[in-house]
């Protein structure tokens, strides 16, 4: 196992920090702008044929959105179980991100004026779903629930269609949560879809949802075309441990997230020495049992690091900086840190809260904040589907009694027009 031992000290962990600066990869925007272009200037031809380079599939303006009979033969290529399951998600989910819904609101005062805000759903977005090396009808769930519940007119997914075939429990996922387009199209081009509008793809008003590096360069570079909800890219784990933390729920946990692509970076942060020894024999042990070990491998090579600190004070100082997307924290009592994490997309407390079960279950959301933008993005949630106007109401007298103040005001700007505005009504 290649993964780098890093003695605490700043600099090399720095250094190690920036070699996945990817966000800033000039390579890859030269290569996201080629496919953003094409979009834009051809539309629907450009869409058909990076579908054909990059996804082997043969797309049309006949095919490109799902029929209702393809959505019925997906039904009957899933078993009975996931139907079960991704609804036990989904109630959890759905539980979750109620608490999120805002609600409109007004004051008053004495002298009659109200004012308040309104709290209105987007009209459309784009979700966009990856299916690249894996599947994932979990981020079908985690894009469509929040919208559904911001109350979204027209919910829109793009996932990739690999060779001609989407997976059939991304599909069944979407239906069971009234997603109403499924697009056969992703990477690049299905953002630029999304973002320009094609004869076949209406434009939206706003893409969100994770993918790889391609994707969440490509949404970062059409944003102000769109709005878009964060920099959701290469999965990322941080562990804090202190000497009683068990190496073999680490080194399980570390590979849960190095095995969503070869950029994905766990890293992990501890006290204790003879952990760190212990987490590479476990990693080396379990990889073995692993489907997906070379692209784990690949990833621990590149971006795992097992960093030992003198304390765990400098484990969260350490943290705060690197902003991780998810952070589990396993030490003696977990709770007593929660304060001082200042950024961490979402935080896991305790050896009986593994990452996976908030990728899948527990009700949060796990379209998360990567490459230290987790600083400044949130997680996903209804707030990202809603935008909100705000309204006055004041009567004659209200304004009367305010109109020399304002006048003086926009005197005071250089802006006599405005000034003029309440004048004339008095
Ligand atoms: N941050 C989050 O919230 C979160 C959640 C889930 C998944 N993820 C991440 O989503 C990603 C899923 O990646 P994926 O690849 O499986 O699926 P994906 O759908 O994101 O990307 C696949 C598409 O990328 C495009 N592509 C691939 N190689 C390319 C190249 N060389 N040039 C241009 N385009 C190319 C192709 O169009 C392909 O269909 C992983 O990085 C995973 O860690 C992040
Ligand atoms: N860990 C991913 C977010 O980085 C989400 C996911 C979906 N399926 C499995 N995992
Ligand atoms: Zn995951």
């Amino acid at each position: 196992m290649m993964i780098r031992v890093l003695n605490g000290n700043e600099k090399d962990i720095i250094n190690f920090l920036k070699s996945r600066q990817q966000n800033e990869n000039e390579e890859i925007r030269k290569k996201v702008w080629d496919v953003l272009k094409g979009v834009k200037s051809k539309g629907d031809k450009a869409v058909f044929d990076y579908c054909k380079i990059f996804d082997h599939s043969e797309i049309n303006d006949k095919n490109i959105m799902l029929t209702n009979e393809e959505i019925s033969e997906a039904y009957d290529k899933v078993d009975a179980d996931f139907i079960r399951i991704i609804n036990a998600a989904k109630t959890n989910i759905e539980e979750f991100h109620k608490n999120q819904i805002q609600k409109p609101w007004f004051m008053t005062r004495s002298d009659g004026s109200i004012l308040g805000q309104k709290v209105m759903p987007l009209d459309s977005v784009g979700i966009y779903v990856p299916g690249g090396t894996a599947s994932y009808p979990s981020s079908v769930l985690m894009n469509s629930i929040p919208a559904n519940l911001a109350g979204v007119r027209r919910i829109a997914m793009a996932t990739p269609c690999k060779s001609g075939i989407i997976n059939p429990y991304t599909i069944v996922a979407a239906n069971e949560c009234g997603v109403h387009e499924i697009y056969k199209i992703g990477g690049v081009h299905a953002v630029a879809a999304f973002a320009y509008g094609t004869d076949s793809v209406p434009k939206v008003d706003k893409i969100v949802g994770p993918g790889n590096i391609y994707v969440a360069t490509a949404k970062k570079e059409v944003f102000g075309n769109v709005d878009i909800d964060m920099i959701a890219g290469p999965s990322e784990i941080l562990i804090i441990a202190d000497e009683n933390a068990n190496s073999k729920f680490i080194a399980a946990d570390m590979m849960s997230q190095a095995e969503h692509d070869v950029l994905a970076s766990s890293i992990l942060l501890t006290t204790s020495q003879k952990l760190i020894d212990e987490v590479i024999i476990e990693l080396e042990r379990q990889c073995e049992l692993l489907d997906r070990k070379d692209i784990i491998l690949k990833s621990l090579d590149d971006y795992g690091a097992a960093i030992k600190v003198q304390s765990i004070e400098k484990a969260v100082e350490l943290s705060n900086k690197i902003a991780p997307e998810h952070l589990e924290i396993m030490v003696k009592n977990p709770i007593e840190l929660l304060d001082s994490i200042k950024n961490a997309g979402s935080i896991f407390l305790g050896d009986y809260s593994p990452e996976p079960l908030g990728d899948y279950f527990a009700g949060p959301n796990h379209v998360l904040p990567t490459g230290g933008s987790a600083a400044f993005f949130s997680p996903l949630s209804v707030d990202a589907f809603i935008k909100k106007s705000s309204f006055i109401y004041y009567s004659k007298s209200g304004l009367e009694k305010v109109s020399d103040d304002i006048q003086s005001f926009a005197a005071y700007e250089g802006l006599s027009a405005h000034g003029n505005s309440i004048k004339v009504r008095f």
